[in-house]
């Protein structure tokens, strides 16, 4: 809420207010044509990245229905982003904040959070190595929030199952690209973790505009065989292809997928640094790999527009020293 010396000003009441609205650029040099990509830039989110709409609009819902007392402490497992996402707002609305993460996900995250006072607990590999994190990791990691949650009575914001979660996007990432692209948006492309992003986005895109297609971009590898999880899928897309169906997947929302390697993830992040001069992660460079392949794919019509998400920043994977991993 503004403050009311603010009036007739242009300042933020606080870091909430960076929080969405992320502009969405044409990447017309890394592709001139047929048809058009259209990348919206979460990045540009004050954690850096695209888990900041939910991590706000989580905390923002608890806070209303009372299950989150002013100064009660959150807590919540993480590959990261979400974990970032939450320590932005957790640091304005002034509650405590611990996270866990498997220590395969990149340090940098941690070091992120905890400049924004959180607590990062990097949980062991259980399968996994320093880049790739298994499913088998992601539930040792999860075990230890529920573990902590029992002990201190944290707040568990439990992004998996919280409908907030791809409500975020179903009230905002949804919302933004139909505005955005002045009603006019072909299909939709993203990676899944929690399916949050692509739930919310690709069910408020179909309420409005039925014939679009979405579809799910997958590290190869980590397809789920006839919905049974797959524990594990190597890949560098940390944070999504956990080679499960998510509790927030909806079957209703999907066109089709698309399995992209390292290699495509790796070239295209390249890509998008060197042709449209944005320093992504990888699943941004999945997320536009997959869109060039459907606009080859001769599925659209010659002028469609294709919309995707630059999920987070490049800065979360540098090269690190190896006593950091
Ligand atoms: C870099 C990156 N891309 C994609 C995703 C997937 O987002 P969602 O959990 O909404 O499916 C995540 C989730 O943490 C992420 O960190």
């Amino acid at each position: 809420m503004a403050h009311s010396s603010e009036k007739n000003t242009d300042i933020c009441s606080s870091a909430l207010n960076l929080i969405g609205n992320t502009p969405l650029v044409a990447f017309d040099r890394l592709w001139p044509g047929p048809g058009r990509i259209l990348a919206k830039c979460e990045f540009m989110n004050p954690g850096g990245s695209v888990k900041d709409r939910s991590s706000l609009y989580m905390i923002n819902a608890a806070r209303d229905e009372g299950k989150l007392k002013p100064g009660h402490p959150v807590i919540e497992v993480t590959s990261g982003n979400q974990g970032c996402g939450l320590a932005v707002v957790c640091a304005v609305l002034g509650h405590p904040l611990t996270v866990t993460m498997p220590k395969g996900n990149s340090v940098q995250r941690a070091i992120h959070m905890e400049a924004l006072g959180a607590n990062c607990i990097r949980v062991p590999q259980v399968e996994g190595t320093y880049g790739n994190v298994t499913l088998a990791d992601a539930l040792a990691a999860e075990a230890e929030a529920v573990r902590i949650t029992e002990e201190t009575g944290a707040y568990y914001t439990n992004q998996f199952c919280n409908k907030m979660n791809s409500g975020s996007h179903y009230l905002s990432t949804g919302p933004e690209i139909w505005r955005q692209t002045g009603h006019r948006v072909d299909a939709f492309l993203d990676t899944v973790g929690t399916a949050g992003t692509f739930a919310g986005t690709a069910k408020f895109l179909k309420v409005v505009h039925p014939e679009v297609l979405c579809y799910v971009v997958e590290p190869v590898g980590s397809e789920p065989i006839k919905g049974e999880a797959i524990t594990k899928p190597l890949h560098l897309l940390q944070g999504s292809g956990y080679g499960l169906v998510p509790d927030l997947f909806d079957y209703d929302h999907l066109d089709g997928t698309f399995s992209i390697t390292d290699e495509e993830a790796v070239e295209y992040k390249q890509l998008i640094g060197e042709k449209e001069g944005l320093f992504v992660g990888y699943t941004s460079g999945a997320n536009v790999a997959a869109a060039v392949k459907l606009l080859k794919s001769g599925v659209l019509p010659e002028d469609a527009w294709v919309v995707t998400l630059l999920n987070d920043t490049g800065l979360k994977y540098t090269p690190i020293p190896d006593d950091l991993k």
